[in-house]
């Protein structure tokens, strides 16, 4: 794939990049280790300042890189807006808590027989970041401020349709007042990964991607004995139960599956509905959906604008024509529009069947699968029966049956009453083929940390666990 800003709401090809060399490649990453060995020796309160910085400059300049975002993969202007607010949240977030997060943990002295004993957190160096283009600012943000709060140094390697996003991601580091080398971008394509993640200066890599791309990285990695974390995709359950507030699931269950038009991880895929109120859920939600207006996505009244890419409008094409064709139902949409831009109605089909792709595989576009259940115990099993784990929905006002769900279901984030969303605060992440590992929160940040235990013995006058440079 060419490195390039096509807009997907016309098809238009807008700008292209040569990929950078190999030398050129070898030289950033250079620079990314001796940043390193910089930034490692300034303080959390500096890295603070600089990530304040940062977030006001995105605050300031939401609009414009809002536009960027939209033009180069589809997102509503709307929805880019709020992606640019969340990322400046997420650099004040970790600029107010790292102290906190970073600081030595004393544990039990004297039970391990010492004088002190503590752990301590410390940076790795150079983390390889390799992102997808659904949520081209937020997906990097969520590695990039902790990992440079943590003190250590990031390589971007983006994907190839958001060149223009992840340019200005350096650009707003650096201006934030982060030395050159601290936040590197990598003009590459995604077959330089495995050389860049094999260079022993680079200590490790974080992924967001396809299930393929993750494979990929972790045989790199493993190889190389590399830390790394993994966030694939996922094909999220959406239950509804008898007790739930049925318009209140509709509404919800419209927004889950149609944000970011169709195309999130964490996007619910496959509804569940207990038989008792599938016709009420099922009406209630396929009118949602077909009243959505799907459009222009600079256009404030637009709901849905286009898919990213042409390959992935005329996948899901694919797989809804798959199911169609062994039997499946289409309660709305279903047809692939013709006309300039990669648009895709949002559609709802049912009466699916596992030897449908629909059934199993991740479906990465505004389509929702409707499933018929008779109990909870079924209910469960149909929304455990996928490889995938990353977030699941349940709704029941049944506060015996919540408990159950967040017990018996398999995923990393699981979301009552309500659609799995990421925030700062929490830890994100899944299970079985959605990957592993957390973003976010404190444990986000240490997971490219050096989690060193420190057993101090009793042959030295010791001052207690305390503050430190990194
Ligand atoms: O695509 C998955 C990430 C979505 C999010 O963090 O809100």
């Amino acid at each position: 794939m060419s490195i390039a800003t096509t807009n997907p709401a016309t098809g238009q090809v807008l700008k292209s990049y040569d990929p950078m060399s190999d030398a050129q490649v070898d030289a950033a990453i250079a620079q990314a280790d001796r940043a390193f060995a910089d930034l490692r020796r300034t303080t959390v309160a500096q890295r603070g300042r600089w990530l304040t910085a940062a977030a006001d400059l995105l605050d300031a300049e939401r609009d414009e890189t809002a536009r960027l975002m939209t033009t180069e993969m589809g997102k509503t202007y709307a929805a880019a807006q709020a992606e640019v607010t969340k990322c400046a949240a997420a650099c004040r977030f970790y600029a107010a808590h790292a102290e906190r997060m970073l600081a030595d943990e004393p544990a039990d002295a004297r039970a391990v027989k010492a004088a002190r004993a503590f752990v301590r957190y410390q940076p790795i160096g150079p983390v390889l970041a390799v992102m997808p283009w659904n949520f081209p600012l937020w997906q990097v943000m969520r590695f990039a401020a902790p990992a440079l709060m943590a003190g250590n140094t990031g390589l971007l390697k983006h994907a190839s349709n958001v060149p223009q996003t992840a340019l200005y991601l350096e650009d707003l580091f650096h201006r934030a007042g982060f030395a050159p080398g601290c936040f590197t971008t990598l003009l590459v394509g995604s077959d330089a990964v495995d050389r860049i993640l094999s260079d022993p200066r680079v200590r490790a890599a974080t992924l967001t991607g396809s299930e393929g791309a993750g494979r990929s990285i972790a045989q790199t990695a493993g190889r190389e004995l590399k830390k790394t974390v993994l966030e694939l995709g996922g094909s999220d359950p959406f239950v509804v139960m008898p007790s739930a507030d049925l318009d209140r699931a509709a509404e919800v269950a419209t927004t889950a599956r149609c944000q970011n038009n169709g195309q999130s991880c964490i996007a619910a895929k496959r509804f569940i509905v207990h038989t008792e109120v599938f016709d009420a859920f099922a009406q209630r939600f396929a009118a949602n959906m077909a009243a959505l207006r799907v459009g222009d996505p600079m256009d404030p009244a637009t709901d849905v604008g286009p898919l990213a890419s042409e390959r992935g409008r005329d996948e899901i094409d694919a797989q809804v024509r798959d199911a169609v064709e062994r039997g499946a139902t289409v309660l709305c949409g279903g047809e692939k529009p013709t006309g300039p831009g990669w648009f895709y109605p949002p559609t709802v089909v049912t009466d699916l069947r596992p030897e449908m792709r629909i059934w199993s595989e991740e479906v990465f576009g505004p389509v929702a699968g409707l499933f018929r259940v008779s109990s909870y115990a079924e209910a469960v099993e149909v929304a455990n029966g996928t490889a995938f784990g990353l977030g699941a929905n349940a709704w029941t006002t049944d506060p015996q049956e919540q408990e159950r769900f967040v017990t018996d279901l398999d995923a990393g984030n699981v979301f009552v009453n309500g659609m799995t969303t990421s925030f700062p605060e929490l830890p994100f992440g899944g299970v079985k083929n959605s990957g592993y590992g957390r973003e976010l929160s404190a444990l986000g940040m240490r997971e490219f940390c050096n989690t060193k235990t420190v057993w101090v013995g009793r042959g030295e006058a010791t001052a207690g666990a305390g503050a430190h440079a990194e």
